[in-house]
């Protein structure tokens, strides 16, 4: 039914990095157009109620569709195309692994701040949520490799670009929120590897989540020094 799909998106985003996993998993040709956040083009405005990226705008022969948030474009993704499943076909494991990928977006709202923050308390603050976090996220694994054993799917989705994140941050300091938690650094090993995730985060990652971290003068940066 879609005639084209277009991903409005930004380079450091991890949601968008979400959307972008999902399209490569299924195959599926998609234009990806990066704007400047900072800077915000009326056009997007007009699309994002919220003003947040990604945006999926689906054109059909009845006209054009913006759908936002992360999780409810990777889900029409899922429904509408063919490849790989990315969703288990029992309906309550289903549920379930929804309610892992918000619980990967609430990651995220802990995350966010961490990464600026000037503030040495709040940052401590936000690194013990974190760490409580994935200590949950640790209970909930299996065997692995991924969230649900030897699929790949949208948890995983989820999670791979949230370990980016981390792995820049890990090579400036040690946070110890993966310390005494095999499962999850195994799935974190394991989903580095995977070719929709190499390209949804791009090589120049790394360096550009360096530059906005020193933009922020991050504490983190600091800790580092
Ligand atoms: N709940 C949204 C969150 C998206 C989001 O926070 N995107 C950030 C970039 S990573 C954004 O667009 N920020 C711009 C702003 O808030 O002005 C989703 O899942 O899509």
């Amino acid at each position: 039914m879609a005639v084209s799909l277009k991903l409005i998106s930004h380079k450091l985003c991890p949601y968008v990095q979400r959307a972008v996993i999902a399209l490569k998993e299924k195959g599926v040709p998609f234009e990806r157009i990066d704007i400047d956040l900072a800077n915000k083009p009326d056009w997007f405005l007009k699309l994002s109620p919220l003003g947040k990226v990604p945006v999926l705008v689906v054109t059909t022969e009845e006209g054009e569709v913006a759908l936002f948030e992360s999780n409810v474009i990777c889900e029409y993704i899922e429904e509408t195309q063919a490849g790989a499943k990315l969703h288990p076909a029992d309906a309550l494991k289903r549920a379930e692994h929804r309610a892992w990928m918000e619980f990967g977006s609430a990651i995220l709202g802990d995350l966010w701040g961490l990464e600026t923050t000037t503030d040495p308390a709040t940052f401590e603050s936000k690194r013990q949520a974190l760490a409580a976090k994935f200590s949950r996220v640790e209970a909930a694994l299996g065997a692995g490799p991924y969230f649900a054993s030897e699929r790949f799917g949208l948890v995983d989705a989820v999670f791979a670009p949230i370990f980016r994140y981390f792995d820049v941050f890990d090579e400036l300091t040690e946070l110890g929120i993966f310390s005494d938690l095999p499962k999850v650094c195994a799935w974190r090993d394991e989903l580095a590897k995977r070719p929709s995730v190499r390209s949804a985060v791009g090589a120049d990652y790394p360096q550009l989540l360096r530059a906005f971290l020193v933009r922020h003068d991050a504490h983190l940066l600091k800790l580092a020094a």
